[in-house]
């Protein structure tokens, strides 16, 4: 794998020609896709399909190493890099100069700095990619979007700390497709430059999830200082090294404490043995379903009135026995209040959701689309976010600790 770096732009390419999301012809409030007044599943998906193959040919190729690395057990394949080599990350595209060419190789963009867990997502999931560091999400979508990466990896959720939620919301904002998951398990480490002793620090500085993955060790340890967040474990690390900080340790990975010249003051310090990182893969384009392998699919819907429609939409699901591996609610952003007139007790004012939800069934499967097409009938906003192979590898405490 190897790095090179990207910044951030305020322009956008324009797509055109690609079914970005499926709704309901009366939804409102909604950039970002072509509305169909009836859903006709099975068309829909020949339809994605056919954009997949005639539009971007090495969606096939990428497919396949997608659907391999999901299922194997690949470690991160990175030769050590001295200091000075190390890529500064993506922050403002300055212009939209055509993205260089790489071959065959596949360019995965990820927020943080080299050693971030993100970057050993990257690279479980497309062994020989390269990976392209930058400073922000919105950075590493856009890189996407701007044709100067392949696919974007994105962390979702966490056996700990439970949804990202910034990111969900990420994933309504843009038009990405997920195109695979990958599940990683999270080792942390305490680390200090060389000769840092405990007792010598006054704060300790992580990705925020990481702080809060590792709070109970933390104090197990007497470490009752302040916490401060920052955008990424990695980067914490760089920063002591950079800044000579002799009163701070970071909490990141042992490939960190290895690029920055770290000490590890302690190892394993999640107060988890099982802590796992769920992370999404996102390409332009959608892949095709299969039914030879396990697909989870994921969508995030709305709706604007009527009664319990989170039991009927679960129903729709449980009636083909389709699982549920993920259920989510967030604030409506476009239409977070609902103000409900009663002439006797005055103005009652409701929060809006919308529902994300993740399900264990591909979408070229019948019952996913018949699940879909009711689920459809009670909601005023439908999208499909990916319907992409589930990662299946065997999962124990130490099995794939970075
Ligand atoms: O900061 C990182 O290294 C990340 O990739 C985000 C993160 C932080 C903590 C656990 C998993 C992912």
């Amino acid at each position: 794998m190897k790095h090179k770096f990207l910044q951030r732009s305020s322009s956008r390419k324009t797509r055109t020609g690609t079914i970005q999301c499926i709704y309901r012809s009366d939804s409102r409030n909604f950039t970002g896709g072509i509305g169909l007044n009836r859903t006709d599943w099975q068309s829909s998906c020949a339809i994605l399909a056919s954009n997949v193959v005639s539009q971007q040919p090495e969606t096939e190729k990428a497919n396949n190493s997608e659907i391999a690395a999901v299922n194997g057990h690949k470690t991160l394949d990175l030769a050590p890099i001295v200091d000075q080599n190390l890529p500064k990350p993506l922050s403002l595209i300055p212009d939209l100069s055509p993205a260089p060419m790489h071959g065959n190789q596949l360019r995965v963009a990820y927020q943080g700095v080299p050693g971030a867990y993100s970057e050993a997502a990257a690279g479980k999931a497309y062994p020989k990619c390269e990976a392209i560091p930058c400073d922000q999400f919105e950075v590493a979508f856009q890189a996407v979007e701007l044709w100067l990466a392949d696919r974007a990896v994105l962390p979702v959720e966490n056996s700990l700390g439970g949804s990202i939620h910034r990111n969900y919301d990420l994933l309504l904002r843009h038009r990405l497709h997920i195109v695979g998951e990958v599940q990683l398990p999270v080792h942390h480490c305490l680390l200090v430059l060389p000769g840092v002793r405990k007792e010598y620090l006054n704060r300790v500085i992580s990705h925020p999830q990481a702080l809060s993955q590792c709070e109970l060790t933390l104090t197990k340890l007497g470490l009752n200082v302040a916490r401060e967040a920052v955008d990424d474990t990695a980067g914490a690390a760089e920063f002591i090294a950079s800044n000579n900080r002799r009163d701070t340790a970071a909490i990141a990975s042992a490939r960190a404490a290895e690029l920055y010249g770290l000490q590890i003051l302690a190892d394993g310090i999640q107060d988890d043995l099982g802590n796992v990182t769920r992370f999404v893969m996102l390409a332009r384009e959608p892949i095709i379903p299969r039914t030879d392998r396990p697909f989870k699919t994921s969508i995030v819907f709305a709706h604007d009135k009527g009664t319990s429609v989170l039991f009927k939409v679960l129903s729709a699901f449980a009636f083909r026995n389709i699982s549920l591996t993920k259920i989510e609610s967030r604030p409506h952003r476009n239409c977070p209040i609902r103000c409900v007139d009663d002439a006797n007790v005055g103005t009652a004012k409701h929060f809006e959701y919308m529902f994300y939800i993740d399900f264990e069934a591909s979408m070229a499967e019948p019952r996913a689309q018949n699940a879909l097409a009711e689920v459809q009938e009670f909601t005023s906003f439908l999208r499909v976010l990916g319907s992409y192979p589930m990662d299946m590898t065997p999962w124990s405490p130490r099995n794939g600790d970075e």
